[in-house]
């Protein structure tokens, strides 16, 4: 079991009120989903100071699916973590949907990540004991909010599983499982929806559906920024952003997995 709402669903439950906000965010926005504005993330400890970015610029344009590749270390985790306000930039600025993260307090960060990101992991982190509506719902319950029905419905259809939503995870393929975390991921309409090896646990085929509804989530609108390791998953994207030691060195549009695997390499050699 879980001992955070977090660990539990994947992300922080959303209030109601918020939801027609966050939908708002999503469907009507003119600048960037998300910006990054020279982003610096100096880790400090006994063992000296790393810097895991230095400097990273960028902005992710609304409707677009980007992910984000570099080799171990390069700071993709970090830059994830802090486009998503889990942790804050020693320099620079972050904002989400127009809104400077910098600028909220905890309560007032912790309530707008519910109303404008999703998140995916690896892991799909639902509850075996429940149905895949009660597991989309489970943030609304957690956060004591009215659960409502047709949303919940409309985000399993949107993963194409709106007639396996009686079924509980242990009864549900792999794939299926994730298409649910996407599903409450998406329940709130966020205007971003970030993922960390999504298809990390999934066989070649099943991965490769995942990355397909991905894909059509974003042409039906909606923003995805992905974590991977895997060049046939950025495939998928219509950009691949490549870090090395903490900087954005070049990114790849509309590139084929072959040519993604050469960029890869180049920067494992380098
Ligand atoms: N909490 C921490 N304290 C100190 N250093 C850290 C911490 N987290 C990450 N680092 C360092 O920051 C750098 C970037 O780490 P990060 O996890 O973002 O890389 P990554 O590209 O996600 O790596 P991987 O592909 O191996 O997961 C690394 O040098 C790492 O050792």
């Amino acid at each position: 079991m879980c001992a955070r709402e977090d660990e539990c669903t994947g992300f922080m439950p959303l209030p109601t009120f918020a939801r027609t906000a966050a939908a708002h965010h999503a469907d009507s926005l003119d600048g960037p989903a998300v910006a990054l504005d020279a982003v610096t993330r100096v880790y400090r400890s006994r063992a000296g100071s790393v810097e895991a970015l230095r400097g990273v610029t960028h902005a992710f344009a609304p409707g677009t699916f980007t992910a984000i590749m570099g080799p171990s270390g390069s700071g993709k985790s970090t830059l994830l973590q802090i486009a998503a306000g889990l942790d804050a930039p020693t320099r620079g600025r972050v904002s989400i949907a127009g809104t400077d993260l910098g600028r909220l307090d905890a309560t007032a960060l912790t309530k707008f990540r519910r109303t404008a990101m999703g998140f995916v992991f690896q892991s799909y982190n639902l509850l075996d004991a429940l149905t895949a509506f009660d597991n989309v719902a489970l943030p609304a319950r957690l956060a004591g909010q009215p659960v409502d029905r047709g949303a919940v419905l409309n985000a399993l259809d949107r993963v194409g599983l709106r007639d396996l939503a009686k079924r509980r995870p242990p009864e549900l393929s792999g794939g299926q499982q994730q298409r649910v975390a996407i599903a409450r991921a998406l329940h709130t309409r966020p205007a971003v929806l970030f993922a960390d090896e999504p298809t990390g646990a999934l066989d070649r085929t099943t991965g490769r559906d995942v990355l397909a509804l991905l894909r059509n989530l974003v042409d039906d609108g909606q923003t995805v920024v992905m974590v991977t390791h895997d060049p046939l998953a950025a495939s998928y994207a219509d950009q691949t952003l490549f870090l090395a030691d903490g900087r954005i060195v070049g990114h790849l549009r509309d590139a084929d997995a072959d040519t993604i695997a050469r960029r890869m390499n180049e920067l494992e050699r380098a």
